[in-house]
């Protein structure tokens, strides 16, 4: 069966919108996602660890029939591929690639928590999120994400790069 998730992408080292551009790419190029939607590209003030660039954050809206686990794991992979590092809990990275949502479903495992557990206080996510779909259902708060986005505000989010057309890499060539 074919699933519907919404994954996040963030980027503060380098060429911040090749890396979200490349992670894209290789996301389709699985064969096994498809991208359905995207929101536009916002810059974002960090969050958490304050002694770093600033980030390019958006969200994609995705169909696949690969399980939470697997389109977690695609994600890592392509982390890696683009030069990711993990030494500062929240700090910079190339690419960072998180499953925020899959179905309405609700996943704890060892390596995998759905819907984000940090999703709800971020509005680097929540806005981009918004921009696409802000009736989602936000169930460990009890509001939508458009409800959510006015309780957090826009601080620390600005609209970097517009989103004129349906085809996500029309985005790239604006930046
Ligand atoms: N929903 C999720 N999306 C992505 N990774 C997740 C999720 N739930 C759990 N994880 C686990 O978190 C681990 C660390 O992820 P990562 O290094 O990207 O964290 P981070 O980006 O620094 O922090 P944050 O998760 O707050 O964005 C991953 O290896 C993965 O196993
Ligand atoms: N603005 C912004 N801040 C962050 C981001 C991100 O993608 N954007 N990701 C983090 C990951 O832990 C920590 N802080």
């Amino acid at each position: 069966m074919e699933q519907i998730a919404y994954l996040s992408l963030g980027s503060n080292i380098g060429r911040r919108e090749e890396y979200l551009s490349r992670a894209i790419k290789q996301l389709e190029e699985t064969g096994q996602i498809v991208i359905t939607n995207f929101s536009s590209i916002y810059e974002t003030d960090p969050v958490g660890y304050k002694n770093q660039s600033n980030f390019l954050n958006m969200v994609i809206e995705v169909r696949t029939k690969l399980t939470p686990e697997q389109l977690l794991k695609a994600g890592l992979t392509i982390e890696k591929r683009l030069g990711r590092k993990r030494d500062i809990r929240f700090g910079p990275r190339t690419i960072d690639i998180d499953v925020l949502l899959f179905n309405e479903e609700r996943i704890q495992t060892n390596e995998l928590t759905v819907p984000h557990p940090r999703m709800n206080e971020r509005s680097f996510v929540l806005i981009p999120l918004a921009e696409m779909n802000g009736a989602i259902h936000l169930p460990a708060v009890g509001v939508s994400v458009e409800q959510q986005v006015k309780v957090l505000g826009t601080d620390g989010v600005r609209l970097w790069i517009q989103k004129t057309s349906e085809d996500v890499y029309d985005l790239f060539e604006n930046a």
